[in-house]
């Protein structure tokens, strides 16, 4: 039937229309679990119009949230559930689902890091997508950085050395440092010689920046993230967090651009230069990789900043808080440490066997990974799991580590206990899988699969070389109850302001 017969004309019903799409709109950004089919377990509270109060409930309990849900009664959540989180809505999914979606390329970790920090937004193209600098950036680390290991333990534990002498002091009296800032620049120090070479790890604007950016980087990310999608980009030509970022990407670019220059016209001058006086650094080997095409070698170093060296000293902070109350675990550390590196010094073989070591290391991760949901993606396409799981397209994943604190996966899961993966190691089948690097669904502090972390046999190099260093070199205490960690949403930190005790002792060993 003709409208114009009942007296209907056009116009009204393209406002009916209109209405109809305005009230729909409005019910979905009101009432979002009506988005979520019921799966959003932290919606909004009666009589709160926005988001916010959600997303500050997730901010300071997101283990509980995510615990409670996968352990409802009903069983409805029991897989996945979609959560409010500080990062839009995302969905949280059962780590029994890690095996399968660990190498599927319809889980993008590249659109996940472009829509999450603000990628295409200036200031923040380090998390931009782009498959040329990706995949050199990955390829100098995976492979370049892993395989020259063996040829730079030598020089990080030099720099170890030298940044403990300068930051733990060589004082023999107890007195009490605070730990997370005493261990950054140590960590910072010994990262930039691998990723930058000796002249510019002992340079104290690069070493201000490379610790700071990362700080800088995320303050600036939350100041983007409260408002609308639509105004970031402006909001972020006028927030001071995002003005100041930029002004350290440019400060980095003018101390590092110099060096690259110069090694460039080196390598023109003496083009027949054997391969093996080249400098041995990550300049070198994105440069090598890259084999011409154009990149942009600042950010790369910026981005290897944010990837590396606040995780790396987070690691090894919480496992010095961890481990400062047990003289008798510090003893046996120490006997281990002079009887391999005493027998073998700064070899691979060395680090592989400081197998107690690595045990308390990956105890301490268990416990308190950088974050409780790791292998965060983006789905490109609808997806449908093996057991009916179904994710839609554009959906953000991440997946809950809980096993790793499950009683039916670990005994007595709750306590930390530094020989756990030491004697797990003894059992046949456990070797590998009990080794502070490898991944699995029981255990990915580092992530799983494809995207699992390409830099964790450095960060465990380094960790370990340093940690070699503190305990033959220093005694150390804690100044009264171990600090607590600090929660914020997924991301768990070894607490920034906990306070330890250390003097200088003699080290058996001269390392
Ligand atoms: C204890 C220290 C570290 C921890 C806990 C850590 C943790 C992680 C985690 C959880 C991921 C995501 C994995 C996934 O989604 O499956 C990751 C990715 C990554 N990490 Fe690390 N990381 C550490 C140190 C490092 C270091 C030292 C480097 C560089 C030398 C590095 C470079 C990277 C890169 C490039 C990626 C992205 C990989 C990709 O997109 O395929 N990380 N890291």
């Amino acid at each position: 039937m003709d409208p114009e017969s009942l007296g209907v004309r056009d116009s009204d019903l393209v406002r009916a229309g209109l209405a109809i799409g305005v009230a729909i709109l409005a019910i979905i950004v009101l009432f979002p679990g009506i988005r979520y089919k019921g799966g959003l377990v932290n919606n909004k509270k009666p009589f709160e119009l926005s988001w916010t109060n959600a997303k500050r409930r997730f901010q300071s309990g997101a283990r509980g949230l995510i615990t409670t849900a996968f352990n409802q009664n009903d069983g409805k959540h029991k897989d996945a559930f979609y959560m409010v989180t500080d990062n839009g809505v995302e969905m949280i999914i059962h780590p029994k689902y890690a095996h399968e979606i660990r190498n599927d390329e319809r889980f993008s970790i590249s659109a996940y890091n472009e829509q999450s920090f603000h990628g295409r937004i200036p200031g923040f193209e380090m998390f931009k997508e782009n498959v040329v600098e990706e995949q050199l950036f990955i390829n100098a680390v995976r492979s370049r950085l892993t395989r020259s290991l063996g040829k730079l333990l030598g020089p990080i534990s030099e720099e170890v050395t030298s940044a403990l002498r300068q930051h733990w002091t060589d004082n023999k009296e107890w007195h009490s440092i605070s730990l997370h800032s005493a261990v950054l620049p140590v960590i910072a120090q010994q990262s930039s010689r691998v990723f930058l070479g000796e002249e510019l790890c002992h340079n104290a604007d690069w070493m201000r920046i490379t610790v700071n950016h990362t700080v800088s980087f995320f303050m600036a990310v939350e100041a983007l993230r409260v408002w609308p999608k639509i105004l970031r980009p402006l909001a972020a030509r006028f927030s001071p967090m995002c003005k100041n970022l930029r002004a350290e990407i440019e400060e980095a670019r003018r101390i590092i651009t110099p060096i690259l220059e110069n090694r460039r016209a080196q390598q023109q001058a003496h083009s027949k230069h054997a391969a093996s006086t080249r400098p041995n650094d990550l300049i070198e080997w994105l440069e090598e990789t890259a084999d011409g095409r154009s990149y942009d070698a600042a950010r790369a170093q910026l981005k290897i900043s944010v990837a590396a060296i606040h995780t790396t000293s987070d690691l090894l902070t919480q496992t010095l808080f961890n481990i400062a109350d047990k003289p008798a675990l510090i003893q046996d550390l120490r006997k281990e440490i002079m009887s391999t590196i005493g027998t073998h010094g700064w070899e691979k073989a060395a680090l592989y066997n400081l197998k107690l070591m690595d045990s308390v290391l990956k105890e301490t991760q268990r416990l308190k990974p950088i974050s409780i949901g790791t292998m965060v993606r983006v789905t490109l396409d609808d997806v449908t799991l093996s057991d009916g799981l179904r994710i839609p397209k554009g959906t953000k994943t991440l997946v809950s580590c809980h096993n790793m604190w499950d009683k039916g996966i670990y005994d007595h899961a709750d306590q930390f206990d530094g020989y756990r993966f030491y004697e797990l190691r003894k059992l046949p089948g456990q070797e590998n899988s009990s080794q502070l690097v490898s991944t699995s669904p029981d255990h990915f502090a580092f992530g799983h699969g494809l995207h699992a972390c390409p830099g964790r046999f450095f960060a465990a190099a380094e960790v370990k070389i340093t940690l070699c260093h503190i305990l033959l070199k220093y005694d150390i205490r804690l100044v009264g109850e171990r600090p607590n960690v600090i929660e914020h949403g997924v991301a768990q930190y070894a607490n920034a302001w906990g306070q330890i005790e250390i003097k200088r002792r003699e080290e058996e060993i001269a390392l």
